[in-house]
């Protein structure tokens, strides 16, 4: 008999069996020497909160699973269950061909660490990643091999849609333009250029799944269905909600996500968009606000890679060619490139550009100045801690609760916070106002914002959103900068012009006629706030911006009216660089992760310390990190 030879593949945003890589590689080199294969997904400490995965009164060895800015929870409940959906969708394809998936929870490093002095593995294979915290992952991965004698591999991420090997994304990452546009036209013509997809594995055609594996280390137990999982996760977050006062759903207003997480399903829901014609109207629809099919909402399965950018690609190609007979009718089938599938390659350029931006920045992706560090832009933003000149850090503080569970009062604004809150999701054109309104209307910390787009968006993505708020911040990749400010009024009426989204998730707007009123609940009178029901709501008395605005001379000149404009929010006239934005890789727990930015306790943590479950002592290992460095001190 001969000795086994077992590879690890370590899955992390690689959740699906077809257009994979390392799986089809398995399959088409039969010179590969592996008797076993080991799929394993850890479910990482550091970005989702494990200690539901404890049974009994054993303490958790991880600190929390918290932002490090505002102290949000990193993964909320939206993404937990899409995650866990995902996972389980992937566990059953690999069982289908033979195989199976290992899940394992715990710091990703660590866990390898101890599979491989565990003994009788030969090589760990997984795919690169731009993020800080998974370099860290492949370093000490790589380490662990060296230190065990196991072979080593770092597989291209495909999961894109210009391929990093084809000669067209820079292979110096500095020499990636700043402007968008302008790396879009170094690789268009964009139907011509993704590679080709890779067939999925057929039954048995894998190493078998070995017969034993070391078992998960302590205090941790691994569910054995997904109810049981999904239960672990959300244990922690059921003990609190996520911000004080939390929204409720409205009477009749649904999901504009409702979907399940898993390859499965991203396949299903993109065959959904061809064969319904969504995918040829996309570039009519994509600005839509309410509903399942105004965009793709492949975002989330792209997001945890249960589906590929080209594999999106290649069956809109299968449409515009006229290849596939099942779509027979459908509008634009067999008529080449439409502006809808044009459109849709053009977004999904965007979110490889996003992902090039990480690499050619790192660190800076956090940081308050964004990838414009040095330029001085740093004093424009408060935080709790941090107020700007003439306001009380109590004041900032409710000011970002009041965003947090949206009740602003600008109904745009908090139609889509609540929304999210309540789902998961919102469309890109009310993300892109409610980031405006944090960072250039109420000018907090726009990074609050990214870790609570952090802990909420089920589609969160680490190079799409930091990149796209740093973008809306005017630290990013905005050629226009700091000047670009949304006007959240002059938006609704451009995209919610009978009020339909914000009644929706503004319910107690729903008896209002104007739409302006809806928009800004302020404007309308005191009897009629009476009459239907708006007196006395903190937001409507006391919204935290009133926008004058006129429908006939405000829309269209992207301005707004009278106070409209950037003028009203202050941001000129209250400057003076403060110097506390955290300077990159200081004040880390570098064994527990951190992205390099800000601190470690967060501001908006109610009631997490000193609550005697045993994590105090490591909050206090995290604050000596703090207080070794001042700077870092002033930073919250
Ligand atoms: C402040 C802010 C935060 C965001 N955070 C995220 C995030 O965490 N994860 C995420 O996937 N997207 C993020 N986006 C981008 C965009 O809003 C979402 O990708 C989109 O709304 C998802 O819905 P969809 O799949 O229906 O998009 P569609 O309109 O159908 O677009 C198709 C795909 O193109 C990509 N895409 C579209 N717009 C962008 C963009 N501006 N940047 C990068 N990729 C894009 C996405 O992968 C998307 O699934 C953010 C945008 C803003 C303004």
């Amino acid at each position: 008999m001969t000795d086994p030879k077992v590879l690890i593949y370590l899955m992390r945003r690689d959740l699906r069996v077809s257009d994979n890589p390392v799986l089809h590689s398995l399959t088409t080199n039969k010179d590969h020497g592996f008797t076993h294969l080991l799929p394993i997904y850890v479910l990482a400490a550091q970005q989702l909160e494990v200690s539901g995965f404890i049974e009994g009164d054993a303490k958790c060895p991880y600190p929390e699973a918290r932002t490090q800015v505002g102290g949000f929870w990193r993964c909320g409940p939206h993404r937990l269950k899409f995650t866990s959906e995902s996972l389980w969708d992937l566990k059953e394809s690999l069982e289908k061909l033979g195989s199976g998936l290992c899940i394992r929870v715990g710091m990703v490093g660590e866990v390898i660490s101890q599979i491989l002095e565990a003994g009788n593995i030969n090589a760990v294979w997984l795919t690169g990643e731009e993020g800080v915290e998974e370099a860290r992952e492949e370093r000490e991965i790589r380490r662990a091999c060296k230190n065990n004698g196991v072979d080593f591999k770092l597989w291209v991420d495909e999961k894109y849609l210009i391929d990093d090997r084809d000669g067209l994304v820079p292979t110096d990452p500095q020499e990636l333009p700043d402007i968008y546009t302008t790396y879009r036209k170094s690789v268009e013509p964009l139907r011509e250029q993704p590679r080709a997809v890779l067939a999925t594995p057929e039954p048995n055609s894998l190493p078998p799944f070995p017969s034993s594996i070391p078992p998960q280390p302590g205090p941790f137990t691994i569910p054995q269905s997904l109810p049981e999982l999904q239960a672990a996760l959300m244990k922690p977050l059921n003990n609190e909600p996520l911000c004080r006062a939390p929204p409720v759903m409205p009477p009749n207003a649904k999901s504009a996500h409702p979907f399940l997480g898993g390859e499965t399903y991203a396949q299903k829901r993109l065959g959904h968009l061809l064969s319904s014609g969504s995918m040829t109207n996309y570039l009519n629809t994509r600005n839509g606000l309410l509903g399942p099919d105004f965009s793709s909402k492949l975002s989330a399965y792209l997001a945890l890679g249960c589906i590929t950018a080209r594999q999106i690609h290649a069956q809109m190609s299968a449409f515009e060619d006229g290849t596939n007979d099942s779509w027979t009718g459908v509008s634009g089938y067999g008529k080449g490139e439409n502006p809808g599938t044009s459109h849709m390659r053009f977004e999904l350029l965007w979110r490889d550009y996003m992902r090039l931006c990480t690499r050619k920045f790192g660190p800076k992706l956090f940081s308050l100045e964004g990838f414009k560090a040095g330029e001085q832009v740093g004093g424009r933003w408060a935080h709790p801690s941090r107020p700007r000149p003439g306001q009380s850090g109590a004041e900032v503080k409710e000011m970002l609760e009041r965003f947090m569970n949206g009740t602003t009062g600008m109904g745009l604004i908090d139609a889509s916070l609540r929304e999210t809150y309540l789902t998961g999701y919102t469309s890109n054109r009310a993300r892109q106002n409610v980031a405006s309104f944090l960072a250039k209307h109420l000018s907090i910390d726009w990074r609050l914002g990214a870790e609570w787009y952090e802990c909420l968006l089920v589609d969160y993505d680490l190079s799409s959103n930091w990149g796209n708020w740093q973008y809306v911040a005017g630290v990013g990749n905005d050629p226009r900068g700091q000047a670009r400010i949304f006007n959240p009024v002059k938006q609704a009426f451009d995209y919610d012009p009978n009020a339909e989204y914000v009644k929706t998730w503004v319910p107690e707007t729903r008896e209002l006629t104007d739409p302006g009123e809806c928009f800004q609940a302020w404007t309308v009178g005191e009897e009629k706030r009476r009459q239907v029901g708006l007196n006395g709501l903190e937001w409507v008395e006391r919204p935290l911006k009133r926008i004058e605005f006129t429908v006939g001379r405000g829309k269209g000149n992207g301005r707004g009216r009278g106070s409209g404009g950037r003028g009203e929010s202050g941001d000129k006239s209250r400057d003076g660089r403060r110097g506390y934005q955290a300077q990159p890789g200081t004040g880390q727990n570098p064994r527990y992760g951190g992205r390099g930015y800000g601190s470690s306790r967060g501001y908006f943590r109610g009631g997490q310390r000193g609550r005697g479950d045993g994590r105090d002592a490591r909050m206090g290992m995290m604050d000596r990190d703090r207080a070794s460095n001042p700077e870092q001190q002033q930073e919250v």
